[in-house]
């Protein structure tokens, strides 16, 4: 009986409408195991998730739990079952309390607490509206949710994505201790780092069907990588992380600059230009000011002291329209802030031309079709659900989010970890892209989370510390001890060194 694997499926399937979601899957997660799953963008992976947690109804094929087959009619019911989600976007109504949440869950508030204990998140307030809370904060919380129910199988789709590295330690630590206990886990992650450091076994998706499933093993990376893209394009994305070269950015006014910028609360005494033709990087743990800086440059929130300059003018931007019209786009952390769910592909990667400058002039819309058609080609946009932008997968969600400033131009893109959830594949596309764009005299400012791309991505990078920027470094330096040093606060600052 031991033998039985906790969790079987057999050739399931799922289309919406036209589009095939998954053909057939069989995938066999052993107790006490940590299974990876993994793919392209729109591979199938999170509608598994999510036949798996009774949110879908497969269209045909079995699952198993314990030997028995199951039908997971709802949630609720997967739950019951032992099967428990967190999801890329974590499922909480943002207008509900967190304690109201809890509430639609049948969570209970001793569990939920004990688990935020367990990964160390203090000072959690069950009256705060769910809304109000950032992105990487909510994931932490859906996962203590989640194992507040005591779940046999935990599913974390995504879950490190765009989330700090104090977080992402946490989630490993929860993993870690879900496997001591016996329980087992589906862990999906675009880090494929993390999936060879993490898994016992790690299936491959690619077209809706699994195509390999491989135990632990030192090359596993470049293995993975080849099933889910083929070998020629694993080749290019797995070679050994380049040294982005020194660019030759451009002498004289710089495109942005901020001194002594404050908002009397999170943000202090930030200073640091971006010349034109520059990829500059920011990172740090979470909530060291990061969300407010950006919040301030994107004229969403107003600052309490220092100045923003743009080409040499400040800028006192009441709205983020205002920064737009100086050329300073923002993607944000959250896509769902930046994207019409309801609305089409092409709307959504048009719209913001809408706010465009008169400098950038109006487009006719032939340009504009041909602009739309450029994005989605440039950023390999699978468009088969291309009606609604809210059927596409998370991945190829954040694809829009950055094509519509390339539809619709910029100076400066500020951008909130830019390659959340997309594959390995696209990555290098991005950051391809942003190199070009740098290349044309364009610049490019982003916070992001995952360290191992700073040196594939940027020509230097700034780390955060408690509100302000506390060392900077060309990229060359930045490998993932010295950031994480800084980020922790550990490093010499640049007051000290001053
Ligand atoms: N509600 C929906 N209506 C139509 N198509 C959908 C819907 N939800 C998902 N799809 C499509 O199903 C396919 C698989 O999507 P899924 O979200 O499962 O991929 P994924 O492997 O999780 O991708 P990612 O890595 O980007 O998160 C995609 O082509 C997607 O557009």
């Amino acid at each position: 009986m031991t033998d039985t694997p906790l969790l079987h499926t057999s050739e399931i399937a799922k289309r919406y409408g036209s589009v095939v979601a998954l053909r057939s899957v069989d995938l066999v997660v052993g107790r006490g195991e940590v299974h990876g799953l993994v793919g392209a963008n729109g591979a199938g992976k999170s509608t598994l998730v999510k036949i798996l947690t009774g949110v879908l109804r497969p269209d045909s094929g079995v699952v198993e739990v314990d030997g028995k087959r199951v039908r997971l009619r709802s949630p609720a019911h997967a739950r019951a079952a032992g099967l428990a989600p967190v999801f890329q976007d974590p499922a909480f109504a943002r207008d509900l309390t967190l304690a109201d949440n809890l509430k639609l869950t049948g969570t209970s508030h001793a569990g939920f607490r004990r688990q935020l204990e367990l990964l160390e998140i203090r000072d959690v307030d069950l009256g705060a509206r769910a809304g109000e809370l950032a992105l990487p904060l909510l994931r932490m919380l859906d996962l203590a949710r989640s194992l507040a129910h005591d779940p046999r199988l935990i599913l974390l789709d995504e879950i490190t994505a765009a989330l700090p590295a104090d977080y992402a330690q946490q989630v490993f630590g929860a993993i870690a201790r879900a496997k001591a206990d016996g329980r087992s886990v589906l862990f999906i992650s675009h880090r494929l780092l993390e999936v060879q450091e993490l898994c016992d076994q790690v299936t491959v998706l690619r077209d809706g069907r699994n195509v390999v499933t491989h135990a632990r093993a030192e090359d596993l990376e470049q293995r993975i990588v080849a099933a889910m893209l083929g070998e020629r394009a694993a080749l290019a994305v797995t070679e050994p992380a380049k040294v982005a070269p020194v660019r030759s950015v451009v002498p004289g006014e710089p495109a942005l600059s901020v001194r002594n910028l404050s908002d009397g609360h999170r943000v202090r005494d930030v200073s640091f230009s971006i010349a034109k033709g520059e990829v500059l990087g920011i990172t740090g743990l979470e909530g060291q000011g990061q969300d407010e800086l950006f919040a301030l440059l994107s004229g969403d929130r107003r600052a309490s002291g220092g100045e923003i300059v743009v080409a040499g003018q400040p800028l006192s931007a009441r709205h983020p329209v205002d920064a737009i019209r100086r050329g300073l786009a923002l993607v944000p952390g959250d896509r769902l802030e930046a994207l019409l769910p309801q609305r089409p592909v092409a709307e959504n990667l048009a719209t913001p031309t809408y706010a465009r400058p008169s400098k950038w002039g109006w487009i006719n819309a032939d340009r504009e079709r041909q602009k739309v058609s450029d994005a989605i080609k440039r950023l390999s946009i699978d468009t088969r659900a291309q009606a609604q932008v809210k059927r596409l997968s998370g991945g190829n969600q954040q694809k829009v989010a950055i094509g519509r400033w390339l539809v619709a131009g910029f100076d400066t893109l500020l951008c909130f970890d830019p390659t959340r959830g997309i594959d390995v594949g696209t990555k290098h596309q991005i950051y391809d892209l942003f190199r070009e764009l740098a290349d044309a005299g364009r610049s490019v400012l982003m916070f992001t989370s995952e360290l191992r791309e700073v040196p594939l991505a940027c020509d230097r990078v700034l780390v955060m510390y408690g509100g302000r920027i506390v060392a900077e470094m060309p990229s060359a330096e930045a490998d993932e001890a010295t950031l994480l040093n800084s980020a922790h606060g550990l490093a010499e600052t640049l007051a000290d060194q001053a």
